[in-house]
């Protein structure tokens, strides 16, 4: 154990039990203007702990006797103020995701790449000032503000948020998995306000909906004259997110030449924007969102394994609304409330057969598909207030989403003889016109989610949308 060097400096704690790694972190924090104590173990390390206050801590995973992982739940728990980041073997991608769960705001692995290390450092010492102006509870419990929009009183949005809570002070890059019209994008915008990239841009980006040709540019940059139609330097999505975060929405719609290039930028931290000589360094953190099973596209290899292992450092899963029914009622309330305030009309009252209505339903749409049936009710309502027979729901079987478009038009229920023609190729054509009206209905007109409900990309829908001229 290194005696304590006391003085104004901010100082760093660092456990680890071989002597070189030890020596080679506190060259580095010591070049970065950082003060540090050692410490070989457990014991020593909680020594230390007890009578002084650190801006960061780094521990291994392993130490003689007994896991890091403890330290780090220790240090969350009892010095909320220090942040504590943990030091895992290469590739061990369970340790890291154990040591964010645990409370650690972020790792870095064995060998220790030295700008990763200075990047973390940097932002431990950005998260021990909000601690310090007064957000010390936030970097204990972290609920602050924004969760509060995530609504939701089932265990399994309470847990999420529990969750989000620890996440959101971490570096890592977040997979948010969940059904369409779950609530993945606002998970993925809680996650950066409630985090410490909040004062940053938060840029959403819908893969699906960028044609390929476009994606490097769109994602990069590119420099004036480097295609037909590139009149002046234009920054990417990359540059526009310097600082915050890059939400990479229906991330399984990249294609996989587009997925090598985003691996790389994200290794690399770095972009070359079509037709510059260099590259340019950019500070992103990475969400990414799908409603289709990534793992299971992996398998059959139309994503990339390195990609997904490098954007899936920690999965969280939005259950469907269909698992939760008791936030029900409380969005439903707060979705009143919303719709009210915006036409300055009082919030309608919703008769018990409605909500026993709504509390029936399946919600293959979920929350989306909850917002537009009260949108519509609101639009109908009258003084009287809103009644089962107002939502219009659907007579639906229980169903995945994919399917909720289908069986809404279903098949069978359309005579052919009825339809303009009864030749096959036509009646099919009607049965994908049908569907893709109502799922378009259902989105409000939003290509890219009624693309997302039809299980199909956005660029086929435009296809289809071309091809049955609809407008
Ligand atoms: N827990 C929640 N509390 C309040 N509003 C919610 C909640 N979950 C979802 N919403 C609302 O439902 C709508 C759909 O959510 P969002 O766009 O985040 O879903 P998504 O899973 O990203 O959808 P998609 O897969 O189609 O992109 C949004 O208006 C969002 O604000």
């Amino acid at each position: 154990m290194s005696a304590p060097a006391r003085n104004t400096q901010a100082c760093a704690l660092v456990v680890d039990d071989e002597r070189d790694i030890r020596e080679l972190l506190v060259l580095t924090l010591g070049r970065m203007g950082l003060k540090c104590d050692t410490a070989s173990s457990l014991h020593d390390a909680r020594a230390l702990l007890r009578h002084n206050t650190y801006a960061l801590c780094l521990t291994d995973m392993r130490l003689t006797d007994g896991s890091g992982l403890d330290l780090v739940r220790e240090i969350s728990q009892l010095y909320p103020q220090t942040p504590v980041a943990m030091i895992t073997a290469f590739g061990n991608q369970e340790a890291a995701v154990g040591a964010l769960k645990a409370g650690a705001f972020d790792f870095v692995s064995k060998p220790v790449d030295l700008s990763v290390l200075r990047g973390l450092v940097q932002h431990a010492l950005k998260l021990g000032l909000e601690a310090s102006a007064g957000g010390a509870s936030r970097l204990a419990d972290a609920a602050g503000p924004a969760m509060a929009r995530l609504l939701g009183s089932s265990m399994a949005m309470a847990d999420l948020r529990t969750t989000l809570a620890k996440v959101a002070r971490s570096q890592a890059p977040i997979y948010i998995a969940g059904e369409s019209g779950v609530g993945k994008e606002l998970v993925a915008r809680t996650i950066h306000d409630e985090g410490m990239r909040a004062a940053g841009p938060f840029v959403p980006v819908n893969c699906g909906a960028i044609p390929a040709e476009l994606m490097e540019s769109e994602f990069f940059g590119h420099k004036k004259g480097s295609f037909t139609g590139a009149h002046a330097d234009k920054p990417g999505l990359f540059q526009a997110a310097e600082g915050g975060t890059l939400f990479l929405d229906e991330v399984a719609e990249l294609p996989l030449p587009m997925q090598v290039k985003l691996l790389r930028a994200i290794q690399e931290k770095s972009v070359r924007p079509v037709g510059a000589n260099g590259e340019v360094p950019v500070d992103v953190r990475i969400l990414s969102a799908t409603h289709k099973n990534l793992a299971a596209l992996v398998e059959d290899g139309r994503f990339r394994h390195d990609l997904y292992y490098r954007i899936n450092v920690i999965e969280l899963r939005v259950p469907p609304l269909r698992d939760r029914r008791e936030d029900v009622a409380q969005l439903t309330d707060a979705i009143l409330a919303r719709l009210a305030n915006a036409q300055h009309r009082a919030k309608p009252v919703l008769h018990a057969d409605a909500l026993e209505a709504l509390a029936r339903y399946n919600f293959p749409g979920n929350v989306r598909e909850l917002e537009n049936i009260l949108e519509r009710a609101f639009a109908l309502a009258d003084d009287d207030g809103i009644r089962a027979a107002d939502l219009r729901l659907p007579e639906m079987r229980p169903s995945a989403p994919a399917q909720a478009a289908a069986a809404a038009m279903d098949p069978s229920r359309i005579d052919p003889r009825e339809s303009a023609t009864s030749a096959l190729p036509n009646f099919i054509e009607e049965i994908e016109r049908k569907a893709i009206e109502q799922a378009l209905t259902d989105n409000r007109y939003n290509k890219t989610r009624a693309a997302a409900q039809l299980g199909i990309t956005f660029r086929a829908l435009r296809y289809k949308l071309k091809k049955l001229g609809i407008d």
